[in-house]
This record gives C-alpha cells, sequence and structure tokens, in this order.
C-alpha cells in the first residue's frame, strides 16, 4: 500500500473538496436555473466524477463509498454525458479497507439549484481502521461551501486548519438557535423547543454540512436531523465539527459510527458542548414525536 502522511490526507482533502466546488459553481453558470432537474443531476455527478477520478489518481490503493456511486443512481446522467456514474468500491471490499474515503460531491443538490442560495457543500472525509484503537473512525475531512466562499477542514495536529483555528462557541445565555431542514424539519424539534424553557428559535438551513458549518461559524447554535440520512450527509462535517470542539453524536447520545455496510445513519446532533446534555435530555423527553 502507498505510504501517505497524515498532512497529505487532511490538505488533499481541503483542496478535492474545492476544486469540486468550483466545479460546481461552473455548473450553475453554464447550465443557468431554468430546468432544476438537469441542474441538480449534472452537478451531482461531475462532481462525483471529478472526485473519483481524483481519488483513484491521488489515492489509488483507498475504497470510496460516495452518495453518487450507487447502483441505485446508474440510471442518473449528466447534461452532455453518457457514461453511467463511476462505481463505489464493492461492498465487501470497503468493508474490509484499511482507509475508505466517504464523500458527498453536492450537499444540498436542492438549494444548489436554486438561485441565489449559498447552502450548499461538497464533503470528503476519509475513515481509517487505525482510529478508534482499531475500532476505525474518521481521521480527516473537509467541507467546502463553494457559494460562501468557505473551506472548513481538518488538520493534522487534531483542529481545524488555519492560522487561528475556528472553534465552536457556545450559546448565548437563555438562547438557542436550532438549525433545522428546510425541506423535512424534523416535528420533535419543534416540540422540544416549547419544552427547553429557551428562547429557542429554528433555523432552517439546507444541506446537512452547511448547518454544521453554520454552528462552527457562529450563525446557529445546534444543529438537529431524524428520520433519515446517510453516512455521506454527515462525516465530513462531523469530522470538521469534531476537530473544531463541538458535540457530534446519534441523538441518543451514541457516536456517529461509519464505513458499515448499511451506509444509514438517520440521525444528528452536533452543538457546543456545553448544550449537549440539555439537548439529550431534552430529545428523551419528547421521544414520543421522534421519528421510527
Ligand atoms: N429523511 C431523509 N431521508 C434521507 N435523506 C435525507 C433526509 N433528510 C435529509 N436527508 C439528506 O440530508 C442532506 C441534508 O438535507 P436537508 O438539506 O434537508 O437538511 C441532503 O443530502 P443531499 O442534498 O446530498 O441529497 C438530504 O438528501
Ligand atoms: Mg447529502
Amino acid at each position: 500500500m502507498t505510504e501517505h502522511t497524515a498532512q497529505d490526507d487532511h490538505a488533499l482533502a481541503g483542496r478535492l473538496a474545492e476544486a469540486a466546488g468550483r466545479l460546481l459553481l461552473g455548473v450553475r453558470d453554464e447550465l443557468g436555473f431554468a430546468d432544476a432537474r438537469a441542474l441538480k443531476d449534472t452537478g451531482d455527478l461531475r462532481a462525483h466524477e471529478y472526485l473519483m477520478a481524483a481519488l483513484a489518481e491521488c489515492r489509488p490503493g483507498d475504497a470510496i463509498l460516495s452518495e453518487e456511486g450507487r447502483t441505485s443512481v446508474a440510471g442518473k446522467r449528466a447534461r452532455g454525458d453518457e457514461r453511467a456514474p463511476t462505481g463505489n468500491t464493492a461492498t465487501g471490499d470497503r468493508l474490509a479497507a484499511d482507509r475508505v474515503w466517504i464523500i458527498d460531491p453536492l450537499d444540498g443538490t436542492r438549494e444548489f439549484s436554486e438561485e441565489g442560495r449559498r447552502d450548499w457543500a461538497v464533503h470528503v472525509a476519509l475513515w481509517e481502521r487505525r482510529a478508534g484503537g482499531g475500532a476505525g473512525g474518521l481521521t480527516a475531512g473537509a467541507v467546502a461551501l463553494p457559494a460562501q466562499g468557505v473551506t472548513l477542514r481538518t488538520s493534522p495536529d487534531g483542529a481545524l486548519a488555519g492560522a487561528e483555528p475556528l472553534r465552536v462557541r457556545p450559546p448565548r445565555e437563555g438562547r438557542l438557535r436550532i438549525a433545522v431542514s428546510r425541506t423535512r424539519p424534523p416535528q420533535f424539534v419543534t416540540e422540544l423547543a416549547g419544552k427547553l424553557g429557551l428562547d429557542v428559535e429554528l433555523v432552517p438551513i439546507g444541506s446537512a454540512g452547511a448547518k454544521i458549518s453554520a454552528v462552527l461559524l457562529g450563525d446557529v447554535d445546534a444543529y438537529l436531523h431524524a428520520g433519515g440520512q446517510y453516512e455521506w450527509d454527515s462525516a465530513a462535517p462531523a469530522a470538521v465539527a469534531l476537530a473544531a470542539g463541538a458535540h457530534a453524536s446519534r441523538i441518543d447520545g451514541s457516536p456517529l459510527a461509519y464505513n458499515r455496510r448499511d451506509p444509514r445513519l438517520p440521525d444528528i446532533l452536533v452543538c457546543h458542548p456545553v448544550s449537549s446534555s440539555t439537548l439529550l435530555t431534552g430529545i428523551r423527553d419528547v421521544s414520543d414525536a421522534l421519528p421510527e
């Protein structure tokens, strides 16, 4: 197996997420917003093909799990390209691999197709078996927000990259701004908001990556989701959140686990550690309203 330094993997994740982001801004310019379906499919697939080719070239020995590399998207086509999407590493090989890139070439596809919206992202994360004492875990990640000109990425020292690495900030006393899906806000969050005894504001934002970045950038204080999501939706954002000192877990408080046979990972809580017990306890108290 080719040996890579840790620095290379963090920097590579950042470079690839940014480059895919530039490509996506170009797709918006090229196609315009008249045909949302064509814009979504072309963005998804061109960013996927770019990342698959770049990872195959830079990290030929590694496995890849991409949202757009599933057999279920084989019928999808980019404008001007009749090829089927490049497939993911076979599941058995991925589960046996020491290094797996978990990527979402375009998270917040709906928002990408809406003119003027900036809440969409590119996610590039690396899972390694050696992490967590051999149990496996995320070791690098980058979230690019191309329309906001921002990229958050991990660095070898365990923090976010940057001259003054970003750290998640605690909420203002008595107040909590919670980011939720624009199109699928879970009902239990509304119920939770009513019970917390705080001044709670629900802030609809598209894309899991954009919501978690909003927590780290201080635009909101927490991100709560349940009812469905996949590993690629949260892997890179969770890697970045943990490096920024945030709490990131399932909504029952258990750790987020990646590189599983079934890539469904349906719920997530990201917040400053001072808010986590209040939110986790509150979620338990409204468990009747939780989605199946
Ligand atoms: N109930 C659900 N089931 C499956 N995926 C979901 C989901 N709710 C959200 N997601 C996925 O999570 C990402 C963020 O969603 P949202 O913007 O609604 O918060 C989106 O990824 P994609 O845009 O990559 O498809 C979306 O498809
Ligand atoms: Mg996604």
